[in-house]
């Protein structure tokens, strides 16, 4: 390749708003090589690295950028960035296998397909009845013969029902509340055709009956309403179907289109009825029919390590068939089916559309919501999985570095993007959300900004808000509140920015101030590498250069270094004034390379000795 000529003082490889499509966790390197393909002229990795250190930001040429750094040197560079998303991804590593699963669908014809049973998800408040629900179905429902028989949790099962004089299996998802739920929508995986939603008819709406409805309704699933105790002397499912009114779900002998069915779930009352109305609605609109004749592909529901047993995955079939002695993989779990078990622990031969069944076979273990596929080869599946462990890795790390903040709220809207500030609300007590909300929604500001409160609720920060947060983008704003361990860990890894108030008064003033384009944001420093002396040189032109190996992390030319003798920091602020490998300058050194480093005038330093490099990021508030 050739350099690029310079016309009019500009170097030709900058771009006219060209697209460039970068991958989650694409590197500086990653972008001059796709200026490269679009030009034809050669750009070296280390020009862009100053570009944006110009603007600012530092990064390696190596290291995994997020989508806010792409954007900025893009700007720079006159090109526009569009970040691959995670799903297009996934297609196009599968279509790199040959492998394209909607042109496949969209090549079935009417004929090959067949009418497969509904799936559905349970949902509501804790002790609503649930749990109760669900058994009584099940106990009411199971296949003739096998009634009695030992049932295990595989966290999914089928029933079957007479409806209108012909016998049809629904699928229920048992799996604990809408946690899965939403855990497999932040996936990309839809799996629920349908969701009954379960309120006591002795205590209404409560907190989490409103936090399903959401759910729900932002996946664009129908909603059945299983008013739930009616054999409780205080039940009054009347008052129910009213409070529900006002959440849009109107029930249809009040004028709208929304089937509310009595039960008791103890006395096993208004069953059969709950499950003609969850037909009724699969018939009435959402043409259920999947192509049996053909390998495989569906959604893992759940899976665990057994000790016996090995990887056991329940996986719900979407289209297709599963056969024992089948390659899959799913996520990046891959291997053959050994063996496949229905929820009363028979063995099963072969599963068709609509059917979960537990698998055993997996290396490893599936996520809840990964898409499995039957893969003509072993071989072809287990590269598919490893080239997913590798993406996921790069992502990670590109991660790491942040999801929307508030900051980068503030910094899209100094740049006159048109934005939406998306936030969910959890306060300790009912009064605080609401009158936080309500002075939120007051704040003023200009028509390009638009605040959007998406979820509100009481209770600590769950993991299912955070899936939330991560599928619209939101923030979350915690009043007196915190996140549960698995919240916790959730918003780490992916990056969701969690706000922490205990005063009403700093949350609107923060979040106005953000609105109004004012927050200005933090920095602080986080170590990027450690390196340990092995050797001392002394340069008649730099003074002492340690001879160092970097123990973790990179050392990169612009950082700024300390030095750390037996546990204590023996000098601070030092700037690297040269970094070598052996005769050559570099910019950066990574982790088990040896390199020389030069302190300048700072020459205290013996063998042993750790150097630890610095550099200044955004700061999370909180
Ligand atoms: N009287 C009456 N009690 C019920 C009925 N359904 C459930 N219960 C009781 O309500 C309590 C909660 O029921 P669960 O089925 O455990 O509720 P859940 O929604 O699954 O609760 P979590 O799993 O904790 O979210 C239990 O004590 C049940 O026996 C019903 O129809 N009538």
């Amino acid at each position: 390749m050739r350099d690029a000529p310079v016309v009019g003082g500009v170097n030709v490889t900058r771009g006219n708003g060209e697209t460039i499509r970068m991958r989650r966790g694409a590197s500086i390197a990653d972008f001059a090589d796709k200026i490269e393909t679009l030009t034809g002229y050669t750009v070296q990795p280390g020009t862009l690295v100053t570009i944006l250190f110009n603007l600012g930001e530092m990064a390696t040429a190596t290291e995994s950028l997020d989508e806010a750094t792409f954007e900025v040197l893009g700007e720079e560079l006159g090109y526009k960035i569009q970040m691959v998303s995670p799903e297009d991804e996934d297609k196009e590593l599968l279509e790199g296998f040959g492998l394209d699963l909607e042109k496949e669908l969209a090549a079935e014809s009417e004929e090959d397909l067949e009418i497969r049973p509904p799936v559905v998800t349970v949902m509501g408040h804790v002790d609503h009845g649930k749990t109760r629900l669900l058994d009584a179905i099940r106990q009411t429902n199971v296949i003739a013969g096998e009634a009695g028989g030992i049932t295990q949790h595989i966290g999914a099962y089928q029933v079957w029902t007479e409806h209108e004089e012909i016998e049809r299996a629904i699928t229920f998802i048992d799996t604990p509340g809408h946690e899965a739920f939403t855990a497999m929508r932040a996936r990309g995986a839809q799996v629920t055709d349908l969701a009954i939603l379960v309120v006591a008819a002795d205590d209404g709406i409560m907190p989490q009956t409103v936090e399903a409805l959401n759910h729900a309704q932002a996946a664009n699933v129908p909603i059945v309403v299983a008013v739930n105790k009616v054999d409780k002397p205080d039940a009054n499912p009347a008052k129910v179907r009213q409070q529900l009114t006002e959440y849009g779900l109107v029930a249809e002998e009040y004028g709208g289109d929304v089937m509310f069915v009595d039960v008791s779930a103890r006395q096993g009352t208004g069953i059969q009825e709950l499950l003609d109305a969850v037909l009724l609605v699969a018939d009435a609109g959402l043409d259920l029919t999947a192509n049996p004749n053909k390998s495989a592909r569906g959604v893992a529901i759940e899976a665990k390590l057994d000790k016996g047993r090995g990887s056991v995955a329940t996986v719900l079939i979407q289209s297709g068939t599963l056969r024992i002695g089948d390659s899959i993989v799913a996520g990046t779990a891959f291997g053959r089916v050994r063996a496949m078990l229905d929820e009363n622990g028979d063995a099963v031969e072969e599963a068709p559309p609509s059917r979960p069944v537990q698998v055993q076979g997996l290396n490893s273990v599936p996520r809840a919501g990964d898409v499995f596929i039957v893969t003509e080869e072993d071989r072809m599946a287990r590269q598919i999985a490893e080239k997913r462990e590798a993406v996921q890795r790069n992502a990670l790390l590109a991660k790491a570095r942040k999801r929307i903040s508030l900051e980068d709220f503030t910094r899209a809207l100094e740049e006159g993007k048109v934005e939406t500030l998306n936030l969910i609300i959890k306060g300790d007590v009912s009064g605080a959300v609401e009158a936080l909300e309500e002075s939120l929604l007051k704040i003023e500001v200009d028509d390009s900004v638009q605040l959007r409160i998406i979820h509100r609720g009481v209770g600590a920060i769950t993991e299912s808000d955070v899936n939330l947060a991560t599928i619209d983008n939101a923030i979350i704003v915690g009043f007196n509140v915190r996140p549960d361990t698995k919240a916790r860990e959730a918003s780490a890894r992916e990056g969701v920015d969690i706000r922490f108030y205990s005063v009403i008064y700093s949350a609107i003033d923060e979040i106005e101030n953000s609105l109004k384009g004012m927050l200005k944001p933090e920095f602080e420093e986080v170590q990027s590498g450690v390196a340990e002396i092995r050797e001392v040189f002394r340069s008649s032109k730099f003074g002492n250069i340690a001879g160092v190996i970097v123990r973790s992390g990179t050392i990169t030319r612009n950082a700024k270094a300390r030095v750390i003798r037996e546990g204590v920091v023996i000098a601070d602020g030092l700037a690297i004034e040269s970094l070598r490998r052996f005769k050559d300058d570099v910019t950066e050194v990574r982790t088990d390379y040896e390199a020389g480093i030069g302190l300048g005038k700072y020459n205290d330093i013996q063998v042993g000795d750790e150097i630890e490099t610095t550099e200044m990021v955004e700061k999370p508030r909180g």
